[in-house]
């Protein structure tokens, strides 16, 4: 944060390039409002201490002017030590609430990074799956970071900095114009000056900025592209070629920033000299002043630190208003987030689930959709019920819709026309977690989070204890590999941690399950090959999984077919044969002939 109290100079560095002032660009801010005025004492106490400082700031140069009035010009070193003695007392005043105005208003930063980014978050989470099937994880990632960090810094120096200079330079100009009224029209009919050709050349130069900006954003998004699919890039051995793709587009950014910097230099230049020239114009103005007697050499002093002052606060104020340009952009793709509305909610008045729970499925005529462009129907007319304790399976070709039917009943998304119901209720008028708790769900592949083995079996009721957890890990036979990690149930897993085997994660997933303990089990089987001593250890955990419990399974597994109550043979979104193993076998259709196909590797059906 550049947090001088008296500016010596104006900072042709950051002159160089003052942006468009733009109110209208700045409105997006306004939504900070509510973060920000949730702590008015703090937010008092900042507006107090920036006023004190900004006081106490002020006063120095007018008792600096009366220190060499009353005491160097007249010689007298009594008054030149009281003096000084007033403008350490001055100084310390304005040390101390400078210091506070610091502190108060980075900690209002901190609060509203904290708040916002958990406010993001929460809501985040909790909007439907549609809205992750059209958003980028990376991106929103990078506004729960980058940009929530950037909305920080400008309530912690931005702000705080705009405030301060504003003061100053309102303050400033009273001064000034107390001071000597001819040396503020000579000031104020010499600026122009200055100000005209700086801000044309700026002009040329913000275009520039926006083109290396441009050529850097190119830069990170192939580096992230490349990066994150390194085998692909290594199969196709394409190291070099990439390499040497990145090393061109780095080149035009570098040079595009070299020419930047040479503009930029030539405008540094520019602004030293006329303000060199102004300054000493002014002092030759003064001089005469003086030496006419219409000023006291005291006078000139002070109008000249003054006005060092209101530059220097100028100088701040453009430079604060680029900054918050880029801050009003990221509050703005933060409050896109907050704005969006989950279409999938809990009804206004939902109703119960009957306990204890049934354990019943029905689809009743549901025609799905996922819309968007490409919007068509993924399931037609589909009618099946499953009752309590039954176990009935889903097969059918990639892309017909299995996976869809499992997301619907847990309403990730809504039906287009039909109902769902379970344990005899429309998905749609219950709780959506009264409707998930009834629920454990094992995916293909399933999620292991960065954690403990204890943590990620828990993931479903974080307050089993360790007892019910073990219970759990044994059930679903991960408790033999787990005692032999290193730390046991304490053994982190996931990103960072030690890596697990397919058959392992798929059985970890089932302890997840059996833990929760949900009256009906949706099983996405994996269809990625185990060898067999996994594929037996992985099938035994789910029967323990699944008895007693109403299944609903993507069988991949003869086994898990073999047994079910009823197969569901889809194809194309609808429901084209149904019945045992032995009846579609025995039918010799289209189950028949993907039964043979699925099952080839493995003995006859
Ligand atoms: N999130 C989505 N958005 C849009 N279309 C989708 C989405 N998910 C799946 N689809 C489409 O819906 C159809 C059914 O997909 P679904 O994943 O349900 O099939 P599946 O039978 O489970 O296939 P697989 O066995 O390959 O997993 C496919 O045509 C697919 O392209």
């Amino acid at each position: 944060m550049t947090d001088q109290a008296v500016p010596i100079q104006a900072d042709p560095e950051k002159i160089a390039t003052p942006p468009r002032l733009s109110p209208k660009r700045l409105r997006p801010l306004r939504r900070l409002s509510p973060f920000v005025f949730a702590y008015p004492v703090r937010l008092g106490l900042t507006v107090l201490f920036l006023l004190v400082s900004a006081v106490s700031s002020l006063a120095i140069p007018a008792v600096m002017g009366g220190a060499i009035d009353e005491g160097f010009v007249a010689q007298n070193l009594d008054k030149v030590s009281s003096y000084g003695a007033l403008i350490i007392g001055v100084a310390a005043i304005m040390a101390l609430a400078s210091g506070a105005r610091f502190y108060f208003i980075s900690v209002i930063g901190e609060r509203v990074l904290a708040d916002l980014r958990q406010a993001a978050f929460s809501h985040l989470l909790a909007l439907d799956t549609r809205f992750f099937d059209t958003h980028r994880v990376g991106e929103l990632t990078s506004r729960l970071n980058g940009d929530v960090a950037l909305v920080r810094s400008a309530i912690g120096s931005s702000f705080s900095l705009a405030l301060r200079s504003m003061v100053t330079i309102i303050g400033a100009l009273i001064m000034m114009i107390l001071t000597s009224p001819v040396l503020t029209l000579a000031v104020v009919v010499a600026a122009p000056a200055i100000l005209i050709p700086v801000v044309a050349y700026s002009r040329r130069l913000r275009g520039m900025s926006r083109k290396t900006q441009d050529a850097l954003a190119d830069l990170s998004a192939m580096a992230t592209e490349m990066l994150g699919s390194t085998r692909t890039v290594k199969a196709f051995t394409q190291e070099n070629e990439q390499s040497r793709i990145y090393e061109e587009r780095s080149e035009a950014s570098y040079q595009a920033e070299v020419k930047r910097l040479g503009a930029r230099a030539i405008l540094v230049g520019l602004v030293i000299f006329l303000g060199t020239c102004a300054l000493v114009g002014l002092v030759w103005w003064g001089a005469r002043s003086v030496f006419a007697g219409t000023v006291t050499a005291g006078q000139l002093t002070q109008f000249l630190v003054y006005a060092l002052m209101a530059s220097g606060a100028l100088t701040n104020v453009s430079e604060v208003f680029g900054s918050l340009q880029t801050v009003a952009g990221a509050t703005e793709r933060i409050t896109e987030i907050l704005d969006t509305e989950a279409a999938i909610r809990d009804p206004a008045r939902p109703q119960d689930l009957p306990t204890p729970p049934l354990g019943t499925v029905e689809f009743d005529h549901v025609d799905f959709s996922y819309g968007g462009p490409a919007g068509d129907p993924v399931l037609h007319d589909l009618s099946f019920t499953v009752d309590r304790g039954e176990t009935v399976a889903l097969v059918g070709p990639s892309g017909s819709g299995k996976s869809t039917t499992l997301s619907l009943l847990q309403r990730f998304y809504d039906v287009t026309s039909g109902t769902i119901r379970v344990d005899g209720k429309d998905v749609r008028d219950v709780r959506l977690s009264a409707l998930r708790q009834r629920f454990a769900y094992v995916e293909q592949e399933p999620t292991i989070f960065a954690g403990s083995v204890a943590d990620n079996i828990r993931f479903g009721k974080p307050e089993a204890t360790m007892d019910e957890v073990v219970t759990a890990a044994k059930a679903a036979l991960v408790h033999d590999f787990v005692s032999e990690l290193p730390l046991g149930y304490d053994t982190m897993v996931g990103e960072r941690g030690i890596m697990l085997s397919g058959g392992q994660k798929q059985r970890l997933a089932i302890a997840r399950a059996i833990l929760k303990n949900a009256p009906i089990l949706l099983l996405d089987e994996a269809t990625s090959a185990l060898d067999a001593q996994s594929e037996r250890l992985v099938q035994q955990a789910l029967e323990h999984l699944m008895s007693g419990r109403t299944t609903l399974v993507i069988a991949h597994r003869l086994a898990t077919i073999r047994d079910a109550n009823t197969i569901l043979v889809l194809d194309g979104g609808r429901i084209i044969d149904h019945g045992t193993h032995d009846e579609l076998v025995a039918k010799g259709g289209r189950y028949a002939e993907l039964a043979r196909l699925q099952f080839r590797m493995e003995e006859p059906a």
